[in-house]
């Protein structure tokens, strides 16, 4: 039997979002804090020699072809000119749609999976170019540390921030990223700030007020989070979190909302579980 390579693919959080403007090609200038979550997907590789790729578990209503995983490998087996395919296998974890970058996280470790299976040594540099062309977000995943993120997403400055344990909660409404940033009372003008120190604390995303006032369900997660901790939308939602000192207090809340809430609780981490994975690999 071929030997699998099994990687993770981690969620993130928005810990920050600034929108300053909008480009010509309607693609917005942002300022924002990427983190992970010690939380994700897992994905499985085989490599083919027929050069076929194959995503053995497909997502239901994600059509074969343009699940993101299929298009970061086809994009890779172009650039490289390998022969090889690959099988790969999907375990969904993250809620889709809800801004903590399932998708784009599942192309990443593609990218970074299958470089390494295939022996293609594209490396990180390449591969953040290459992924940037499938997601605003895949580029932080592909560097794989916590960063403020300018330009559309893609220009990423690497920083620390605390690393605490989170309450995610996840509203049961799938809210569209292209949908948010045409929304007409989009906030657009924000001022540019510095990198350092690191924008964490009292922070906002810009996108929070018309979310909340498009979704009720996920003002409504605010709302209730709010009643712990500073609550605030990750992305353009739909889920929100709140930051705790330890696990015990995030289970202890996440247990008190159970009855109406959705969520999970995950440690924040500025090396993502795939790089650790990685390094222990080499
Ligand atoms: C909002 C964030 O989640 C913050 O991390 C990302 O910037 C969104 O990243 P993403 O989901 O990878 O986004 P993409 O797939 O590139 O874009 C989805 C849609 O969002 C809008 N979009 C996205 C990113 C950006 N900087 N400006 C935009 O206006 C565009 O209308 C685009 O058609
Ligand atoms: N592997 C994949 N996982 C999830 N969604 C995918 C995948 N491939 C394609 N998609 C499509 O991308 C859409 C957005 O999914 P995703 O989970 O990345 O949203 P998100 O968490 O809001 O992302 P972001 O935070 O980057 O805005 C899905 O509704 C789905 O149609």
């Amino acid at each position: 039997m071929t030997s699998r390579l099994t990687l993770p693919a981690p969620a993130k959080l928005n810990l920050m979002l600034h929108i300053l403007g909008r480009r010509a090609d309607g693609y917005h200038e942002l300022q924002t804090l990427f983190q992970f979550l010690d939380h994700g997907d897992e994905l499985s590789f085989a490599a083919r020699e027929d050069g076929e790729i194959r995503l053995v578990t497909e997502i239901p209503g994600v059509p074969h072809d343009s699940n993101l995983i299929v298009r970061a490998a086809r994009k890779l087996q172009q650039l490289t000119g390998t022969t090889l395919g690959a099988d790969i296998w999907l375990d969904k974890v993250l809620p889709m749609g809800g801004g903590i970058g399932g998708g784009s996280s599942d192309a990443a470790t593609t990218l970074l999976g299958l470089d390494h299976l295939w022996n293609t040594r594209c490396g990180e540099d390449q591969l953040a170019e290459l992924g940037l062309g499938l997601g605003a977000d895949v580029p932080v995943f592909v560097r794989g540390h916590a960063a403020f993120a300018e330009g559309v997403g893609e220009k990423l400055t690497p920083v620390d921030p605390h690393e605490p344990w989170y309450v995610v909660l996840v509203p049961q409404v799938s809210v569209s990223t292209a949908e948010i940033f045409s929304h007409p009372l989009l906030t657009r003008n924000s001022k540019p700030i510095k990198v350092r120190p690191v924008p964490e604390g009292n922070s906002r995303n810009d996108c929070q007020a018309v979310v909340e006032q498009s979704y009720p369900e996920v003002r409504n997660s605010l709302n209730l989070l709010n009643k712990f901790t500073n609550a605030r939308l990750t992305g353009t939602g739909s889920c929100v979190f709140g930051a705790f000192p330890d696990k015990a207090e995030a289970d202890r809340v996440l247990a008190l909302l159970a009855d109406s809430q959705t969520g999970f609780v995950a440690k924040g981490s500025n090396v993502s579980m795939l790089h650790r994975k990685l390094r222990s690999l080499r």
